[in-house]
């Protein structure tokens, strides 16, 4: 496969009437990335890939992939492929007639579109249903389909919108390390639509936090997990409090919020609930301020001292635990 061309958002919009869903973002994919769109319902996530894909006009800004600007070339001109979250199949086709599709469309004889075919349900473990119909497949055999179908292009830019979301969890974990899997043998980029925090953690190399039709915050993943910038992708990631101090408002890992004395602790509180996870127990408490704290103590080490709702403890962090939030 081609490898290698950045992909830039420059001041992109998409307005449906007087719905403003995406709000002029700018973004710039470095080439053979995994980066995962992440945000709420209704953010702006699928208008923002659609317009990328081309089955979305654009409202205003641009889309430029390796310096040329794509925003109104047909979809089959981009480079780009996209993978739909109900994967799409011609439910008349077979397997390999499905993936085939968009080679004969540009006139490929079949002799060369059969052996491309092959060649992508090789690269996802499908040969042996080749000739099956997609009725006789599960979700996640569709799935793969779906990809092999989205990859037959050659795209610079694999666009995947929810592609886990139709799959059950166990299947969905799998699934996740295939498609991890396939875009570092590939080398080309692929921009997954999610809005499943632990998704997003696992898979990306960067993580777009949409909010409001806005880009909230972009970076690696650990740079985003550990310190985010706002309040809302400190909640919306997850694993964190947002704690309220007279010098502001910060976020504190949930793993590094640590139960103590009362006497000498940094707040007091009560604990209204305690839930065992496995590895560990998140041991909530309420605290000065009237702020909801949740400290995950290590399971051994909550056993060797347990507390119950309505004891009196104090929290206690490390000052580099803390990260200042904007807003
Ligand atoms: N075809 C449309 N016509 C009118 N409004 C639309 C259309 N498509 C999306 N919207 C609106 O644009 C906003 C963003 O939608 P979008 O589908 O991009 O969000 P999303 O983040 O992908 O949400 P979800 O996770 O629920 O798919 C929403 O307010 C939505 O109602």
């Amino acid at each position: 496969m081609r490898k290698g061309l950045d992909l830039e958002l420059v001041g992109l919009t998409k307005r449906y009437g007087d719905t403003v869903a995406v709000h002029a973002i700018h973004h710039h994919f470095k080439p053979g990335v995994y980066a995962c769109l992440l945000g709420p319902s209704g953010c702006g996530k699928s208008s923002t890939l659609r317009m990328i894909a081309g089955h979305e006009t654009v409202s205003d800004g641009s889309i430029l992939l390796g310096g040329a600007d794509i925003s109104h070339l047909p979809p089959a001109k981009r480079g780009t492929a996209m993978m739909f979250q109900s994967y799409a199949l011609f439910p008349h086709l077979s397997v390999a007639d499905n993936v085939a599709f968009s080679l004969k469309m540009k006139g490929v004889d079949a002799a060369a579109r059969r052996t491309r075919a092959m060649d992508m349900l090789a690269l996802v473990d499908m040969t042996k249903y080749a000739e099956r119909l997609p009725a006789q497949l599960s979700g996640g055999q569709q799935q793969r389909v779906a990809l092999a179908r989205a990859l037959i292009t050659e795209p610079q830019i694999l666009l995947l919108d929810e592609p886990l979301s139709a799959l059950d969890p166990f299947l969905r974990v799998r699934m996740r390390g295939e498609l991890k899997r396939l875009q570092r043998e590939l080398g080309i980029t692929f921009l997954h639509v999610t809005h499943g925090q632990d998704e997003a953690l696992a898979l990306a190399d960067e993580i777009v936090v949409m909010n409001n039709a806005v880009i909230e915050q972009a970076g690696a993943a650990r740079d985003v997990f550990n310190a985010p910038r706002t309040e809302f992708v400190a909640r919306f990631m997850g694993g964190h409090n947002v704690i309220a101090l007279p010098q502001g408002h910060f976020a504190l890992r949930n793993d590094l919020t640590r139960l103590a004395p009362e006497p000498g602790a940094r707040l007091g509180g009560r604990v209204t609930s305690v839930e065992f996870q496995g590895t560990h127990v998140a041991v909530t408490v309420i605290a000065t301020g009237d702020q909801d704290i949740t400290a995950f103590v290590p399971e051994h080490q909550f056993y060797a001292d347990p507390k119950s709702p309505g004891d009196g403890v104090g929290l206690v962090w490390d000052d580099e635990a803390l990260h200042p939030l904007s807003a």
